[in-house]
């Protein structure tokens, strides 16, 4: 392609790089998969190029759960490819201005997601292939193609295991390489590509050797996650420079059903989770961000985390029976699509003081120009006003020769002073900004080895009899081998080797998470040491200066220069609070992730137990069944606070008011309502409910039927639970 064709092209592609406005860091895109036959209605209809709406089932009134969800959800991306989209299009929208960025030494990525057989794999195929011929003709377009050299790498990540595609072999090993340095992969190999036949050649070798099966929805199903990472290097006189594109073909996102996958779906969502919240993190702002769940989210820490644009492309499939899948992936990307767009909010609401204190350094950096430039001209030119006051105080026989030898001999003293002084700030910021990194690195880690504790948690509560017999607390090694040695676990032996896999790897992350805080820690006492022998040294110096500054305006600069040290020093100690305050909300998040998780079950066993008692005929006692009311009110009155309508998350507990007037139970009907309600703790158990809340509140302080006293409960799940259980027995 020559030059002429390559910029017309380009030019048509600027209206996909418009698109892409600056702000949008993360770009989250929607593909719908033309519909088949076979796949039953179409529910998902594409509006516009920024929206669609997924229609929801007509007649849900069987299931309560999703009477919520009866009216069709919109839902608003940065882009919306409908059926009828063309490779092209989606290239030139998504891919194409990361290619751009690769060519001027930036590094990019899009990501692929969606459920199995929602079309991942057909876009990433048309995008890697267009992409590399994109990047090929940029490279002869410029002005020294030899000056380029265009590397390759694609590799596969299943069940936790990396698989080099372009040279299969066994399972490679993925390195830190210590420090914030990216991961290596040791062994992978990083062919040179000379041209796009080549790498087509490459990329139809690299997909043949992935790992893939029929699933029940592709016959040609891809299992793991597929990496193509493309370095571009230009030489520039004598500084290489580098830019990196990552296509990533993610796995299928829907849960595993087979028992068979279960390992495998486990570890799928596992690493889909952790990309999910990684960025989340980063389109939040967050300061530490969780790179260590995944080996996904660790090979693509340099992306994630850099200063580079990404894309998701999120597939679903326009067919009714994939109804379910579809809108938790369109849940997915809508999550990531509004969290990116609250980072321009969290920006405006930047504290006060803090753009203040940026406002103050702004000027006084201008302050300091303007003397530098002033000073420059004085010596040049004209003595200043300083220099004019002194010659008249200067005695009338002093000669001009004395007087300029004197003048050198004090600037140059004085600009290798100021000159040590600038240094002395410059590494002073510099170890500060260390040590910020530092703590928040720390920080970070604290999370992550409570994270880890809370899966070990997890599954220590869920075979609780298999940690029982050897109860040595304080001894991680000794737990270890109680969980492995255990016996009388009652679950199947998949889930069994999944509960091995994820414990194992717990402990194996929370080892690697306290080795990192040792030598975080070590390095931090390092770099305080450091900077309190430059603050000594910076203090010497400073002592220095009255002694030996005679020039009003070069006095006039240190100090500002000082002036400015000093805020940037508050600054930072400013920003060290917003991280802490940062970690804090953090934390608070996974408490509140907890509740929510929570109350999704409150709303699953107050549901479940509803339709029990409906399908055997029994009436709902009236204080229960105000109590169903108030909580109702409550899911309510939480809703309405929320500013987004068009996400509404499933789990709410939906209206009970027609159902509940069939459900009440009547004061006329009261024997027999209460002989049924024992009858029902039966059905109940039949449906192996798990025990009911452990400490039922006095039946006096709900039963007065006081309104008031009512609403107090009416948020606590235990409490309309514990009534639950206890009204059947009431006499
Ligand atoms: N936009 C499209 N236009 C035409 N056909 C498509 C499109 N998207 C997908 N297909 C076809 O649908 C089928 C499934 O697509 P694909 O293999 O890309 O799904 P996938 O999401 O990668 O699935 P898996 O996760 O199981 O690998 C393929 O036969 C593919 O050719």
């Amino acid at each position: 392609m020559n030059q002429r064709r390559f910029r017309e092209r380009e030019e048509r592609r600027t209206v996909g790089i418009k698109q892409w406005s600056l702000s949008i860091r993360f770009l989250v895109a929607v593909r719908v998969r033309p519909h088949r036959a076979d796949e039953g209605p179409r529910i998902v209809h594409v509006v516009s190029d920024k929206m669609l709406v997924l229609e929801e089932e007509a007649d849900s009134r069987r299931d309560v759960l999703r009477q919520r969800r009866l009216n069709d959800k919109h839902y608003v991306y940065d882009k919306v490819f409908g059926e009828n989209s063309t490779q092209e299009e989606v290239y030139d929208a998504v891919c194409a201005p990361l290619v751009g960025d690769t060519l001027k030494g930036f590094a990019g990525a899009v990501f692929a997601y969606g459920a199995t057989g929602a079309g991942k794999t057909y876009t990433m195929t048309g995008l890697m292939s267009r992409a590399l011929s994109h990047l090929f003709a940029g490279i002869a377009a410029s002005e020294q193609p030899d000056s380029f050299e265009v590397k390759m790498s694609y590799l596969e990540i299943y069940n936790e295991n990396i698989r080099d595609l372009l040279n299969p072999g066994p399972p490679l090993e993925l390195r830190d390489e210590g420090g914030s340095g990216a991961p290596v992969v040791a062994g992978l190999s990083e062919l040179r590509a000379n041209s796009a036949a080549h790498v087509a050649e490459l990329l139809a070798r690299g997909d043949r050797a992935r790992t893939a099966e029929p699933t029940h929805a592709n016959q040609h199903s891809s299992r793991g996650h597929a990496l193509l990472s493309v370095t571009v290097s230009q030489q520039v006189e004598d500084v290489t420079q580098r830019g990196r594109l990552f296509l990533i073909d993610l796995a299928g996102s829907e849960r595993a059903g087979l028992r068979a996958r279960r390992l495998e779906g486990a570890h799928i969502n596992r690493s889909l989770l952790a990309l999910g919240n990684c960025i989340m993190a980063l389109s939040g702002g967050a300061r530490y961000v969780n790179y260590r769940d995944s080996k996904l989210t660790r090979l693509l820490r340099e992306v994630l985390g850099g200063r580079c644009r990404t894309a998701m492309v999120a597939h679903v499939s326009a067919g009714g029976v994939h109804r379910d899948t579809t809108r938790s992936t369109l849940h997915y990307a809508q999550r990531a699509a509004s969290i990116t767009n609250r980072v321009e909010r969290e920006l405006v609401s930047t504290p006060m003081h803090l753009s203040q204190y940026r406002t103050v350094i702004g000027e006084l950096r201008e302050e300091i120009s303007r003397l530098k430039v002033k000073m420059k001209d004085d010596r040049t030119s004209e003595p200043d006003e300083f220099q004019i006051q002194n010659q008249r105080v200067t005695k009338e026989d002093s000669t001009e020769k004395v007087n300029k030898e004197d003048n050198a001999e004090n600037a140059a003293h004085l600009k290798s002073l100021r000159e040590a002084i600038v240094s002395t700030f410059k590494q002073q910021m510099r170890l500060r900004r260390r040590l910020m990194e530092l703590d928040s690195h720390l920080l970070g880690l604290s999370l992550d080895a409570e994270r880890q504790h809370a899966a070990i948690s997890h599954w220590e509560a869920r075979f609780n009899r298999l940690y029982k017999p050897i109860n040595l607390p304080g001894s991680r090694l000794s737990t270890q081998q109680s969980y492995r040695g255990g016996t009388g676990l009652s679950s199947s032996s998949s889930e069994r080797a999944e509960a091995e896999v994820a414990v194992e790897q717990a402990w194996a992350e929370l080892a690697g998470v306290e080795r990192e805080q040792e030598a975080a820690r070590a390095e931090r006492e390092r770099v305080e040491r450091q900077l309190e022998q430059v603050r000594l040294r910076g203090a010497q110096l400073e002592q220095e200066l009255p002694a030996t500054i005679s020039s009003g305006p070069e006095r006039e600069v240190l100090a500002l220069v000082c002036r400015v040290h000093e805020l940037e020093a508050d600054k930072l100690a400013l920003q060290g609070e917003r991280a802490a305050r940062a970690h804090e909300l953090r934390r608070r998040d996974l408490a509140l992730q907890r509740r929510d998780a929570q109350r999704r079950l409150s709303d699953e066993i107050i549901t479940r137990q509803r339709r029990a008692l409906q399908e055997i005929g029994v009436g709902v006692p009236p204080e229960l069944a105000q109590l169903y009311e108030l909580y109702q009110q409550e899911i309510h009155a939480s809703t309405y606070t929320e500013s987004n309508d068009i996400y509404t998350p499933p789990y709410r507990l939906p209206p009970i008011s027609t159902s509940l007037s069939e459900l009440t139970w009547s004061e006329s009907s009261s024997g027999s309502g209460r002989g049924s309600s024992s009858g029902s703790g039966g059905t109940l158990l039949d449906y192996r409910l798990p025990p009911l809340a452990p400490t039922p509140r006095p039946r006096t302080r709900y039963s007065q039927g006081s309104a008031t006293t009512l609403k107090r409960y009416a948020s606590d799940e235990s409490l309309v639970t514990a009534a639950h259980r206890r009204d059947p027995a009431a006499p």
